[in-house]
Formats: structure tokens, sequence, C-alpha cells
């Protein structure tokens, strides 16, 4: 089983707590939104694989630790996701982007996949998939899904916020994955929205509602 944590950083929790406040409007939540991904960044690296380089300091040779160059693709989930693409390029600012367009039914729930565009080596890539929201999990196991599909095999996947719903169903479908988010909400309402949650992620971030 992949592994799955809460990156519950001070700075993180603070900077969620501002965007769940229906007060918080569009350019300040799309702001704080890549500030949340870049810190995950941080975090969701973090088994980054290093090799040895042999440098010269101005005092001395030495053999240091520097990034193996394993090639990374950031993989957004439209729309929302594309809201945090920027933050997370920030610190791998070498990844690629491939896009996964999926829409979430309004009445079955059920996602629908509408674009999917993705770079040609995906198989030898370490993969990111990010999405603000794991609601009932069918968007993120759609898109992980179709990166299999075509080669993808290390996948982790990134949000903001999720429902213990979506969780659940995300490790039943893809028990490989790691999933990280920044917060672990109560659960889902009648409608499918995650309980607090922060509202609609996409229509706060592009101001379509
Ligand atoms: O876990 P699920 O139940 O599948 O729900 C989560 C999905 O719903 C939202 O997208 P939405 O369908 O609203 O599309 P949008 O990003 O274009 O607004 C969200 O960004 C996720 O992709
Ligand atoms: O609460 C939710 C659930 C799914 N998608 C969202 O944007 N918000
Ligand atoms: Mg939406």
């Amino acid at each position: 089983m992949g592994k799955f944590q809460v990156i519950d950083h001070p700075l993180i929790q603070h900077k969620l707590t501002m965007i769940r406040d229906k007060n918080c409007g569009t350019k300040v939540f799309r702001e704080v939104v890549n500030e949340i991904a870049m810190l995950m960044a941080y975090e969701v690296s973090r088994d980054m694989p290093l090799e040895e380089v042999e440098i010269d300091t101005p005092i001395v040779k030495s053999t240091q630790k520097t990034l193996s160059g394993k090639k990374v693709a950031i993989v957004p989930i439209l729309r929302a996701g594309l809201g945090m693409v920027d933050g997370m390029l920030e610190l791998i600012p070498a990844a690629k982007v491939g896009h996964i367009g999926l829409y979430r039914d309004h009445d079955s729930l059920e996602p629908v996949e509408y674009f999917v565009k993705l770079p040609a080596d995906i198989d030898e890539r370490q993969l990111f998939v990010v999405d603000p929201m794991l609601a009932t999990g069918g968007s993120a196991i759609m898109a992980i899904d179709a990166l299999k599909r075509r080669g993808g095999t290390n996948i982790k996947f990134v949000c903001l916020v999720a429902a213990p719903e979506g969780v659940k169903a995300l490790q039943e479908a893809h028990p490989d994955i790691d999933i990280f988010c920044a917060g672990l909400d109560d659960h889902l309402n009648e409608a499918g929205y995650i309980v607090p949650g922060l509202g609609d992620a996409g229509d706060r971030l592009f101001g379509t509602k």
C-alpha cells in the first residue's frame, strides 16, 4: 500500500484556512492555492533520488549530492488542478506538464474525460497528479487509470482537501500510489461536496460562479 500523508505544516494549515473562508476572493484564492502547492512540493519530492558528484569548493575537492536527473511531470486534472501547477514548478522548474481534462457530472458525480495531452515519455517520469479536491475519488481514479494505460508507473497524487471517502476509494483502486493532502476533512454531503471543504475549487479559482 502506498502512503497517505496529511502535510500539516503550520504555514500550510494557515493558508488552507484562508482559502476555506467563503469571503476569500478569486485573486487571493488563486495566489494562496499556488503557495500551498509550492510548500507541498517540498514534502512530496522528499524521496527524489540523489547521486554523488565531485566538485571543487573554494577550499578542496569534495564529493557531494545532487539530484540524479530523474525526470518529473506534473499532471493537473483540469480545470482546478491548473491552480497548483505554477506553485509546484517553483520548486521543480524542470518538470514537464501533462494535462488531463475531466469534469464531474453534476447528477451522477461520475467523471467524464474530455482532454488528455501528456509528455511522450511518461513511463520514465515521476508523475505528480495534482487536483485541489479529492471528493468521491472518481476523478483521481480516472486520471491515474489514464496515466497507467499510457505506461505511467511512478505516480503520486497531491491534493489540498481530501474526504475520507475519496482517500479510501483511491487507495482501493490504486494501492500502489502515494496520496498527499493538506487537510483531511469530515465527510461528503449529498451533493458530493467536501464538508467543511472550500466549495467548488474550479469556480473559486477561475471566478466562474
Ligand atoms: O473526487 P471527485 O468526486 O471526482 O471530485 C473531485 C473533482 O471535482 C472537481 O472538479 P470539477 O468536476 O468541478 O471540474 P472543474 O475542475 O472543471 O471545476 C475537482 O477539481 C476534482 O477534479
Ligand atoms: O467539495 C468539492 C467536491 C468536488 N469538487 C470541488 O471542487 N469541491
Ligand atoms: Mg469544479
